[in-house]
């Protein structure tokens, strides 16, 4: 089982998880995302499920239309460990790789 990082190891993290915000009270990390349109939003969220299920390690959500937003925290360890980390990491990657629609023309 993952245990929950020292805040010295946290932070070293955090610094170069720029895009995820940190919420010091759920000892957590979330990020929005915004898509063209639902069929993109959920291909996105079909991925990170892959992802997950494959680290073993899972997301919380919220989805509506084209937004997506995500949480990471292990519950097991009762905030953040490394397993968060790395999953933020690879979501980071997906989204990055993710079908933008290219502009007309
Ligand atoms: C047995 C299984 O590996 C655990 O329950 C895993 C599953 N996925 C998990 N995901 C998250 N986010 N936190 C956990 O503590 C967790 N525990």
């Amino acid at each position: 089982m993952a245990e929950k990082l020292s805040a010295t190891s946290r932070d070293a993290a955090l610094a170069k998880l720029t895009s995820w915000s940190y919420d010091t009270a759920a000892d957590a990390i979330t990020r929005e995302f915004r898509f063209e349109d639902f069929s993109a939003a959920f291909a996105f969220m079909t991925r990170v499920a892959l992802a997950a299920e494959k680290a073993g390690h899972h997301p919380e959500w919220f989805n509506v239309y084209n937004k997506v937003r995500i949480t990471l925290s292990t519950h097991d360890a009762g905030g953040l460990s490394r397993k968060d980390i790395e999953l933020a990491e690879r979501i980071d990657a997906l989204h990055s790789a993710s079908v933008k629609i290219a502009p007309a023309g």
